[in-house]
């Protein structure tokens, strides 16, 4: 059987790399978010924060015409689209290195035409991140898997609906089972995340209750579109960074917070990457400071 291994920073380390002088803006890759409906738009809003602040190249947010004002006052980098234009979702899907859809896109007959839009207009070129809504509607109305490098960031609700293992079935073999059917990346988030992929599972051994806030995973859904489109070489690290990177910016917040504001892990993002270009031969102790 597989044993889990566990993250270290040296994930960071392998993947954050100072960028290339000779780049722009599409060196870095297109993500396309879709999600936030009329009551969920903060979730897409985060997400969408976190992509940006993770230093995807261009950043587009298909969502409810409702957020788009809300979305812009907090982040004018992202570009909106409305995700009830199939057309233009099918446009701004199609050459996206990455996709994101799920956050707060609810699960009503409208989340479920645009969730079937856009799994009809990925290819296996891209990386498809399938989070919150998304999986849930999945699971529910049996849909088929779409093209593309498919990571799933499921809690362990989530994780039941789609696997059909009750939470308390949860086990390492189980699972793994599970994710090999499924021929995807699985990150089950909880206090401790394990990450199941074709060849080995990993586990995180940092974050913190402190996390326990919505919008927590919708942020991660976000940096890890972000990283995978940035990283776009060597995706699966990618994921791996994206969560190691969450949970550790994160826990130094909450050294003088009782809990961690999803979007605060955002803000901090481009401070805690530049230290880690850096590699481990400089004093990174105190991500943050
Ligand atoms: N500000 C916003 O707009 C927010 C929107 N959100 C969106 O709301 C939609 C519904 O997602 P929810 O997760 O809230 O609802 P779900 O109904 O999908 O899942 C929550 C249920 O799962 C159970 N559960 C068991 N183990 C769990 C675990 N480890 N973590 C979390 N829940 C666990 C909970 O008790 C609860 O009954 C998603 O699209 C999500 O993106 C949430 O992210 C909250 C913030
Ligand atoms: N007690 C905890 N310890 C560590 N991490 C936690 C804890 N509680 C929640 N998290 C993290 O917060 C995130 C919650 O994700 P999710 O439930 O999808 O949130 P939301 O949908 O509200 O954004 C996950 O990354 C999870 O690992
Ligand atoms: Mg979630």
């Amino acid at each position: 059987m597989f044993t889990m291994e566990k993250l270290t920073d040296q994930i960071l380390f392998d993947v954050i790399k100072p960028r290339p002088k000779d780049s722009f803006k599409g060196t870095f890759g297109k993500i396309t978010l879709v999600g936030g409906n009329k009551n969920f738009g903060g979730a897409i809003i985060m997400a969408s924060t976190a992509a940006v602040c993770a230093g995807a190249g261009l950043v587009t947010t298909c969502t409810d015409p409702i957020n788009a004002s809300p979305l812009h006052s907090q982040l004018p980098e992202a570009m909106f689209a409305d995700f009830n234009d199939d057309e233009q979702v099918a446009k701004l899907v199609e050459p996206a290195t990455t996709v994101v859809v799920g956050p707060g896109l609810g699960d009503d007959q409208q989340s479920l035409h645009i969730l079937k839009n856009v799994f009809a207009h990925t290819s296996n070129q891209q990386n498809v991140v399938i989070d919150g809504s998304a999986i849930t509607l999945m699971a529910r109305e049996g849909l088929s898997q779409p093209a593309g490098n498919i990571i799933y960031t499921p809690h362990q609700m989530e994780w039941q609906r789609l696997s059909g293992i009750k939470i308390a079935d949860q086990s390492e073999e189980r699972n793994k089972a599970a994710q090999a059917k499924l021929g995807a990346t699985v990150v089950l988030k909880k206090h401790h995340t394990e990450i199941y992929t074709d060849d080995k599972v990993y586990q995180l051994t940092i974050g913190t209750p402190a996390q326990a806030v919505g919008g927590m995973g919708d942020t991660l859904a976000g940096m890890v579109g972000g990283f995978t489109a940035e990283f776009s070489q060597h995706p699966l690290q990618a994921v791996l960074a994206a969560v190691y990177a969450h949970s550790a910016v994160a826990e130094q917040i909450a050294e003088s917070q009782y809990i961690v504001l999803p979007h605060q892990i955002s803000r901090a993002l481009p401070t805690f990457m530049k230290k880690m270009e850096k590699g481990h031969d400089e004093d990174h102790i105190g991500f943050l400071n």
